[in-house]
């Protein structure tokens, strides 16, 4: 399988570029005239520059508004087709993109086109050069990948091929089926783009919007199984035109692109088992079964402070590691460690972050098998020494600096809270409260950092997205989406923030970086629990009354009803499948917070209608400890 990525869809000068595409596993780029045109170095420069990265130019592009042009410019035409020919020798690349037409002047007609397209065979040939045809969504006489087949067709020409690009085809919702009876020989590159669906005008989503395949809503995979089909065996490219990408990171954008090719390209070959392009060879989309753990890194007292909130939440400090600072906080399923060492992972990630969620355990069927999965879609593998008497739990870096470990069925790793822990015994005993799993785990980041960690969980995990909602922060917007699996033992909500103000966005810049800023624990009886807390000296978050009398109109519910969330702080919410309870805790260090939830008959959303009120009750709760006021 070879991989390329056009130079247009990352940030930097065409150096840093290419030193971020080599550093990310591609083999190839596409030179996109203008990051040659703006470069301060002649075409043999820079063609020697790709090949000192270790990379090939797969493809030189776009050379526009050639075919059906009217005498005189016709022959222009040919004459600047010949000088970029000439520019390409001396690049080092034989393979141009040549897009449709949208000159006005251009006439139609498809047997005037295979003409011009013959005559450029000719020339092409000559200097060893082959000529793609693409269609552009809004090609003024040709603006469909059909049309362009039959173009290429027609001018029956070794040397001219149709380039295919999933953008195009799927914007203009062309069905990409139609893809299959083209002979793969014929198709002399694919370029894979996916975009958000925002009804829009077609250049305009195609030269902002375009998102690495996996990210966006088109069907890529569709697309690429068609195109696979076809015996091709080329250079899959990414073309990536996107405000966002231009302004990020060279490297972690270059990196998204090659894990969603991998992604991409093992779901193809799973649907598709007699292709020729052969992705690596890894375990397929790993199914989780639950939070195992969630582990906090904290000091002494944050730890004590820690405690004291878990207590009166209904946990119960029931074990400690045989030999290091760690305890295990348990209720119901939910295993919540406090990690206090001076030494290792935990500490490091203290030193850095202060207080915070260093680390998750998931439920898997393979640890193993899920390491190996996530390493071939580019992700970390870690290790640090084990000690005596301790368990080797396969374990990956998430993003933002923690760390997920996986624990499994099939070793004794399922055991390690009975093989590393110890009961406690002799403490004081804290009444359940009746929560029982970890409904989802909240990860807070900037806003830019959404579709990396959507890429991530879902090329790993067998897991979906939902629909992008708004949360209204007073201070600006917040960005949410969940990814979960079909059972919900696995939820994680991604909250991007596209500023410091808000809540989210103050909690990313004081602990330098994105994390998980709060977990919801699952209960069955939220009014049960409530008395529950009260009677353990926990006090909610206090919810404003205004929210309340705002809720019995929406809803149309009645008043007794409404007076018992009131009592218990509870915030209430309705989808076509059932009703969600949820109450928080205060703020904790630097804005962590717990949430409990009940879900009745199936509710699937998260709440986002509730969010602006919770987001202004902790504002409000923050405020005296020196909070800006908004
Ligand atoms: O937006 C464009 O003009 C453009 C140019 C070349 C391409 O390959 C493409 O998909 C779009
Ligand atoms: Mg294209």
């Amino acid at each position: 399988m070879k991989t390329a990525i056009a130079t247009v869809s990352i940030a930097g000068d065409l150096r840093e570029k290419l030193a971020a595409i080599a550093e990310a596993g591609f083999h190839g780029v596409e030179i996109f005239e203008n990051d040659f045109l703006a470069y301060d170095g002649s075409p043999r420069d820079v063609g020697q520059m790709v090949r000192d990265h270790g990379l090939e130019i797969s493809l030189f592009q776009p050379f526009r508004d050639f075919e059906g042009m009217p005498e005189p410019q016709r022959a222009k035409v040919f004459d600047r087709a010949e000088r970029k020919f000439d520019l390409m020798g001396e690049l080092g690349t034989d393979l141009m993109l040549i897009c449709s037409n949208v000159s006005p002047a251009s006439l139609g007609g498809i047997d005037r086109a295979a003409r011009d397209f013959h005559e450029l065979g000719e020339r092409a040939v000559k200097r060893g050069i082959r000529v793609g045809y693409e269609a552009l969504a809004w090609g003024r006489h040709v603006n469909d990948h059909r049309d362009a087949w039959e173009i290429v067709r027609r001018a029956d020409h070794a040397n001219v091929g149709i380039i295919l690009d999933s953008f195009h085809t799927l914007a203009r919702k062309i069905d990409p089926e139609t893809i299959r009876s083209i002979p793969g020989d014929k198709i002399f590159f694919v370029q894979l783009a996916d975009a958000p669906k925002i009804d829009m005008d077609l250049l305009y989503w195609s030269r902002h919007f375009r998102n690495m395949p996996g990210e966006g809503d088109l069907d890529v995979l569709g697309f690429m199984r068609a195109v696979a089909a076809t015996g091709y065996d080329g250079t899959l490219s990414l073309e990536i035109f996107n405000d966002q990408f231009r302004g990020g990171s060279p490297k972690f954008i270059s990196v998204d692109g090659h894990r969603s090719l991998l992604y991409l390209m093992d779901r193809v070959r799973r649907a598709e088992p007699d292709i020729r392009i052969a992705p690596p060879d890894m375990p397929d989309r790993i199914a989780v079964s639950g939070v195992e753990f969630v582990e906090f890194a904290a000091d002494e007292e944050e730890a004590r402070e820690l405690g004291t909130l878990l207590h009166r939440l209904g946990f119960e400090r029931a074990r400690r590691h045989v030999s290091k600072d760690v305890d295990l906080w348990r209720q119901g399923e939910i295993n919540i460690v406090i990690n206090t060492e001076r030494d290792g992972f935990a500490h490091a990630s203290h030193v850095v972050h202060g207080m915070n969620v260093c680390d998750i355990g998931l439920r898997v069927e393979n640890a193993a098998a899920t390491v190996e999965r996530a390493k071939a879609l580019d992700a970390e593998p870690f290790d640090q020494p084990v000690g005596p008497g301790e368990l080797k739990i396969p374990a990956i870096r998430g993003l933002g600096g923690g760390l997920i470990h996986f624990i499994d069925e099939e070793s004794d790793l399922a055991e390690v809270w009975d093989i590393e822990f110890r009961p406690v015994t002799g403490q004081q005993s804290a009444a359940s409260v009746g929560l029982t799993r970890i409904d989802h785990v909240a990860q807070t980041m900037n806003y830019e950092e959404m579709l990396t960690s959507l890429l991530f969980y879902t090329s790993i995990f067998e897991t979906g997205k939902t629909p992008m909602v708004d949360v209204v922060d007073p201070a600006g917007l917040v960005r949410s989406q969940a990814i979960e699996n079909a059972d919900g033992s696995l939820r994680i909500t991604l909250n991007g923030a596209e500023n410091r103000r808000t809540l989210a966005g103050h909690f990313i810049a004081e602990r330098f970086g994105s994390a998980v800023q709060h977990l919801a624990f699952e209960t069955r009886d939220i009014f049960a629990t409530a008395a529950a807390l009260t009677a353990n000296g926990f006090q909610p978050l206090e919810i404003s009354a205004n929210y309340y009398d705002d809720l019995e109109a929406r809803f149309d519910l009645d008043s007794a009803f409404i007076e018992r969330l009131k009592q218990a702080h509870a915030l209430y919410d309705r989808d076509e499948h059932g009703e969600y309870f949820q109450l928080y805790s205060p703020g904790f260090g630097e804005g962590f917070f717990f949430e409990i939830v009940e879900r009745r008959g199936g509710y699937r959303g998260y709440g986002a209608a509730n969010a602006q009120f919770r987001i202004a009750a902790q504002k409000r709760h923050m405020r005296p400890k020196g909070m800006p006021r908004f």
